[in-house]
């Protein structure tokens, strides 16, 4: 075991439980483990955490208590967007070093099932995904993880590494749903995953794209974030055939929805809404796809005739596998930029108003930020990297 730096703060991290309390305590590993090595096991390595994202799925565990299956049963560790700094590595790691500035993936693998030996990871049916249930997340000062899932972000700010995990969901959307140059796309929901796949997908060559929400607030966002995005705000309370026919006249630039008007090629689902799925599947052209990103309703009532006399495909996305490196070379490279998705940045003893900022609706928030210290709030938010 190899140790650079003096580990003193205490670690804590952010918990919540079935009763939907949210509160900040100690966490493992302790700091004087950290230091000695105790706790490291073959493999892994552990890391301060410097910037971790709040997901709406972290809210959700907080306020709902669980999402479909995935059920808080006990005190739980929330997060899973997370970037830090390599403090110690366990003797036989190789690959990393005390220093190195990694982005963390939150997941660990069996590697013996059919979805881990046939290159599709994300489905390993032994899977540990760091903060689902019972699985303890990484909004924590420090954290052991094994090194093969901390991939190197070189100079890249642990912000913008945070931000690789949602990055790396709507990269996997895009590859897995076939999206070419050229092809008319519509974007359903404005919320941080919705606004990462409109930069994903405008950097893959779709065109025009449209992008919908109930919010004109988000809208606007994603106007600051690709100017040249049209947009279209749902009305609640019109039916999925008339909310698809406003797609379609924001997708022709108000030009109208007429027979000989565009219609997307592909949507990629953003809000996992049933009445926002089946827009999405009225406005699509003959032999298009709907591409569901956004988790939702275990039971959906959606319109079978419309696809079949369409052959519109209906297909999903669930998390990623090896998104990372590629997610990594799009940011280091500026073909992403997903700075000005952070709207709000606290430090981990503000984790409390941190997730208050990030349920409300009203802050305006999209994506908000914890952080290991006040200097790194600060600097961060002068627009400094650290
Ligand atoms: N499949 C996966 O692996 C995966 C991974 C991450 C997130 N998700 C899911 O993706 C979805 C989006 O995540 P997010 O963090 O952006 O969530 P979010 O809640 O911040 O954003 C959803 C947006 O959809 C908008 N919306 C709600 N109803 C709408 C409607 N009828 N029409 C248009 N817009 C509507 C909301 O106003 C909001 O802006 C969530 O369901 C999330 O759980 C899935
Ligand atoms: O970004 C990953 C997602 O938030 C998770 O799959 C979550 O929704 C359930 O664990
Ligand atoms: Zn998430
Ligand atoms: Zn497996």
């Amino acid at each position: 075991m190899s140790t650079a730096t003096t580990v003193s703060k205490t670690n804590i991290g952010v918990y919540t439980n079935p009763k939907h309390d949210l509160w900040i305590a100690e966490a493992e590993p302790k700091a004087e483990d950290v230091q000695s090595g105790k706790t490291l096991k073959p493999g892994e390595v552990t890391i301060e955490v410097r910037s971790t994202g709040i997901c709406g799925s972290d809210v959700h565990f907080w306020h709902a208590g669980c999402i479909g299956p995935m059920i808080v049963t006990d005190d739980h560790i929330l997060g899973h967007e997370s970037a830090g700094q390599v403090v110690a590595v366990a003797s036989d790691v190789t690959s990393l070093k005390p220093g190195d500035r990694v982005a963390i993936e939150p997941n660990i693998i069996c590697n013996e099932c059919e979805p881990c030996l046939t290159g599709r990871y994300n489905g390993c049916e032994k899977v540990a995904f760091l903060s689902t249930p019972p699985v303890d997340g990484l909004l924590r000062r420090y954290v052991n993880h094994p090194a093969i899932w901390c991939h190197k972000i070189g100079d890249m700010s642990y912000e913008d590494g945070a931000l690789l995990e949602p990055l790396s969901v709507t990269l996997a959307a895009v590859e897995r749903s076939g999206l070419r140059l050229g092809d008319p796309t519509l974007i359903t929901g404005a919320g941080p995953i919705g606004l990462i796949s409109l930069l994903s997908a405008r950097a893959a060559g779709a065109c025009p794209i449209v992008i919908t929400d109930i919010d004109e607030g988000r809208l606007a966002f994603a106007k600051s974030l690709a100017p040249e995005v049209r947009t279209y705000k749902v009305e609640i309370g019109k039916s999925a055939e008339e909310s698809a026919e406003g797609i379609i006249n924001a997708l022709n630039d108000g030009k109208g929805s007429g027979p000989d008007a565009l219609r997307p090629k592909l949507c990629l689902e953003c809000t996992g809404v049933e009445s926002s799925v089946n827009s999405a599947i009225w406005s699509m052209k003959f032999g298009g796809k709907v591409f569901v990103i956004g988790v939702g309703k275990n039971e959906m009532t959606i319109p079978f005739m419309r696809l079949s006399t369409q052959e519109i495909d209906l297909q999903y996305q669930y998390r990623y596998c090896n998104t990372w490196p590629r997610a990594i070379r799009l940011v280091q490279n500026g073909v992403i930029d997903l700075r000005k998705l952070v709207t709000h940045r606290f430090t981990l003893e503000d984790a409390l108003k941190a997730f208050e900022t990030a349920a409300n609706p009203k802050t305006g928030a999209i994506k908000v930020q914890i952080m290991s210290s006040e200097e790194d709030v600060k600097a961060a938010s002068a627009g400094e990297k650290i």
